[in-house]
């Protein structure tokens, strides 16, 4: 395997020309008598770098793995085979089994990939596709072309900022039941947070596609979907490293991966006709079926209507789960951090429940959900195929070539970050200073970005403040907490933290 790399950055010190430039702003308003928030805002960017918390992060290798070794530790993990200079380095290609992979690692290849170039990079790997198939069926995530087109027009209407008002409330009111439920627990008493996250989120996204509980089923879709990530492992490692598809690594568990499909088909069916029977009038299902009958373009079958269902059902959870489990993880740690969280949600709310309105009045509180996505990106490797030949830094890309955009690097890349691996939410607090969209992309970009973005940002914010404003939950001492990366990133094991009433 080699490894080739372009990097045109010289040794920038970020720290150094923070210091400098918030010198400058320091100086310049002390002259003119005048107190600049991007003044405080340095100060506080300074005084948080002192005594930032650092979560733990995978080990990062000296030098590039050779080609097995990179195969053996990608199939333990797909984040542990990065040398240190994966996340200097701007353009990347490997070479593995005589095939080429690109990793594009500057926001202006990200553009290029995502935007200038979108049609060339529109396709997920086949590796994907073969991996994801028996679960969504050709549904929004793994479908391209005039297909991907025509269902993703007729759905985005369904994620605007009105249909996520009306949606909130279930936030709110599942992130309550929740409370309530925590409530009824004996002080102290352990949580185990991965899966009370994963129970709150596929419950919200439930009852807003179809109107009806999961229940009891909460915990068997959730089981179902860990099962068959672990059953499409191997073949997603192929897919991530860009292998032929012939290798058949990826064959082994497909009779597992498909039993485990058919056991969320099942749940998932039985969801859909609760729903039916109990009315669905106020539903994401009833307004799909709606949207369905307006369209003018090719409508959707019966059996795509429940692809689509089942995609927005699995990506509707998981990443916002994986991601608010991080993010209680990251506060225990963080009590300064948590302190100020604390302090905004008791302001802004005053013990009463959260809305829809209160979600731009609690800016720290998305701050430490932002910062937290930087950190642990639930979905940290973007996979698309060249349809075409390309050219890029005089490098020629062959056409079926394996191009990754990594947020996972991108999101503690070097040259882009002050303590790129320090949890500091206050680098999302200044309005003017927002991170470059293709540098900072938890739900990706382009065309192709998340359906689900606002959702899943008001759900977040919703469900923290709802929870944070009555309880904290803490780490027992000596707990050493790693990661699990599989199509998504999460904590490893079950997150067990003790609830504490504030
Ligand atoms: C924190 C929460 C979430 C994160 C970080 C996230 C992240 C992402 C990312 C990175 C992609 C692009 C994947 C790729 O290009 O390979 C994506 C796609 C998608 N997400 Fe999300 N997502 C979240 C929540 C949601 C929610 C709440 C929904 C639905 C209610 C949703 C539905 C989808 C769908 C349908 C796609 C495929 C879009 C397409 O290909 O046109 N996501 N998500």
């Amino acid at each position: 395997m080699h490894l080739t790399f372009d990097s045109r950055f010289g040794p920038v010190s970020f720290p150094y020309l923070l210091l400098l430039t918030g010198n400058l702003i320091k100086v310049t308003s002390a002259f003119l008598g005048l107190c600049y928030s991007a003044d405080l805002f340095q100060a506080t960017m300074l005084m948080m770098m002192d005594t930032a918390f650092v979560p733990p992060y995978p080990k990062r290798h000296k030098s590039d793995l050779g080609g097995i070794a990179t195969l053996l530790s990608a199939k333990r993990d797909l984040l542990s085979f990065w040398s240190e200079d994966s996340f200097r380095y701007q353009f990347m290609s490997r070479r593995i089994l005589n095939r080429s992979i690109f990793i594009a690692n500057t926001p202006e290849l990200v553009k290029y990939v995502f935007v200038t170039q979108k049609d060339n990079y529109e396709s997920k790997s086949p590796q994907m596709r073969k991996a994801l198939e028996p679960l969504l069926g050709d549904g929004l995530f793994i479908s391209d072309g005039e297909l991907w087109k025509n269902r993703r027009l007729l759905q985005n209407g369904l994620f605007d900022t009105h249909h996520i008002q009306a949606y909130s409330q279930i936030m709110t009111d599942t992130a309550a039941e929740m409370a309530e439920h925590w409530a009824s627990l004996p002080a102290g008493s352990s949580v185990g947070v991965l899966s009370a996250m994963g129970q709150l989120t596929s419950e919200i996204i439930a009852r807003t596609l179809f109107g009806a509980r999961l229940g009891q089923d909460a915990a068997a879709v959730i089981h179902a979907f860990a099962d068959y990530q672990a059953a499409i492992e191997q073949i997603h490692v192929t897919n991530f490293l860009g292998l032929p598809e012939w290798i058949p690594i990826g064959s082994l568990n497909m009779g597992k991966a498909k039993a485990a499909a058919q056991r969320i088909h099942a749940i998932v069916d039985h969801v859909i006709a609760k729903g039916e029977q109990g009315g669905y009038e106020h539903t994401l299902l009833n307004e799909l079926l709606a949207a369905n009958q307006r369209s003018k373009g090719v409508a959707i079958s019966r059996e795509g209507i429940r692809n689509e269902l089942i995609v927005l059902f699995m990506a509707g959870h998981e990443t916002t789960a994986n991601a608010l489990s991080w993010v209680w993880y990251l506060l225990s740690q963080s009590p300064d951090s948590e302190a100020k969280m604390h302090a905004e949600i008791d302001r802004v709310l005053g013990g009463r429940l959260p809305a829809y309105e209160d979600v731009s009045n609690l800016p720290y509180t998305r701050a430490v959900f932002e910062e937290t996505m930087r950190l642990y990106p639930p979905v940290p490797i973007l996979s698309r195929q060249a349809k075409a030949e390309d050219t890029i830094r005089r490098r020629k890309i062959p056409a079926g070539s394996i191009m990754l955009v990594v947020p996972w690097l991108l999101h503690r890349h070097r040259d882009y970050w002050e303590q790129p691996d320090a949890f500091i939410p206050e680098r999302f607090m200044d309005v003017n200073k927002r991170p470059d969209k293709f540098l900072y992309l938890p739900f990706s970009v382009g065309p192709r970005v998340c359906i689900g973005k606002m959702f899943g940002m008001v759900e977040a914010v919703l469900a923290i403040a709802t929870l944070a404003q009555h309880f904290r939950l803490s780490l027992p001492q000596g707990t050493a907490i790693t990661h699990e990366c599989r199509l998504t990133l999460r904590p490893r094991g079950a997150l067990a933290m003790r609830l504490e009433r504030r």
